[in-house]
């Protein structure tokens, strides 16, 4: 079993890490535990490790860290895993993995295995695989103003802080998003792989992290108010009921205007509009219990 760790990750907590590791170990299963040196280094490793026939690749660290691990392993037969670590850790939550390091460990030694189907968001320079969600608007705009000392400091609370500085001064210029050629205009979009968003909330409930296709949020209206309700009800899982909020089911989205406007991927900076997404080519098999 493969381990690749992102030390950056989270809050630098690696007690969860090691403790998962001790379990493993006593039960006899060989493991090769690997360091990122920088960005984009997990593909890397990932991508070595399957080359060597890996039969499991672990990505210790949050959402980045696996969107980075998978992309390493699209089109092999090797599972992944995950052991959490990172600031939000969304796709835990939605996969309901255990975050106790037995009962972790006993995940990532089972023969189990569910599908993931991941997403890439490509514009004319590069494109880059995600698992959970691609957003553009406010949220992106908060996500490209962390400070990552906060980050590491308040963990989530980070984003909240973050959120409170920049409502006042964000402008919300509409956006411009075509989902399966139907044109939209909102204030915010969020693209999903799966149902939840920003930790353990539930943002779209129709949402398949197994299948292809995403479920795409249009908030339709932008202004402080607006957006601070969002920020109440997600936590309230009332997010899909709240006025001016739309969710529909696309393919193929792409989010053409305002160029120029940064977009985020899994929680972490991700370039500038314009950009398309759409489905990888097939799904990994997550050990999941
Ligand atoms: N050694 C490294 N030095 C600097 N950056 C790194 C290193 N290894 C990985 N990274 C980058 O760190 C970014 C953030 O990691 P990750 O998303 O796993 O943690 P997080 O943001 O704390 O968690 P979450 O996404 O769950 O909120 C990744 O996108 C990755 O590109």
């Amino acid at each position: 079993m493969y381990v690749i760790h992102n030390p950056t990750a989270g809050r630098r907590n690696t007690g969860r890490l090691w403790n998962v590791l001790d379990c493993l170990a006593s039960h006899g299963i060989p493991l090769k535990i690997l360091e990122t040196q920088y960005a984009g280094h997990a593909t890397e490793l990932a991508r070595t490790a399957v080359r060597q026939g890996a039969d499991m690749v672990v990505a210790a660290g949050g959402d980045g860290t696996i969107a980075e691990v998978v992309a390493g392993m699209m089109h092999s037969d090797t599972r992944l895993g995950i052991i959490p670590l990172g600031t939000a850790n969304v796709l835990a939550h939605e996969f309901n993995l255990p975050f106790a390091p037995k009962a972790l460990a006993a995940v990532l030694g089972s023969d189990g295995g569910t599908p993931l189907w991941p997403g890439i968001l490509k514009s004319s320079d590069h494109s880059r695989l995600f698992v959970q969600m691609v957003g553009a608007g406010f949220d992106a705009h908060v996500v490209h103003h962390i400070d990552l000392g906060t980050k590491r400091l308040l963990g989530r609370g980070a984003y909240v802080l973050q959120t409170v500085r920049e409502l006042p001064r964000y402008q919300f210029p509409s956006l411009c998003v075509r989902a399966d050629g139907k044109e939209y205009h909102a204030a915010s979009v969020i693209v999903s792989k799966g149902r939840l968003y920003g930790g353990p909330y539930l943002l779209s409930s129709d949402a398949l992290p197994g299948e292809p296709g995403f479920s795409v949020t249009l908030f339709e209206h932008g202004g402080v108010s607006s957006a601070l309700m969002a920020g109440i009800s997600l936590p309230q899982g009332k997010m899909g009921s709240l006025p001016g909020v739309q969710t529909v089911r696309a393919s193929h989205i792409e989010i053409t205007t305002p160029e120029g406007l940064p977009v985020q991927a899994d929680g972490d900076p991700a370039g500038i509009l314009p950009f398309e997404i759409m489905d990888a080519s097939g799904p990994v098999m997550l050990a999941a219990g």
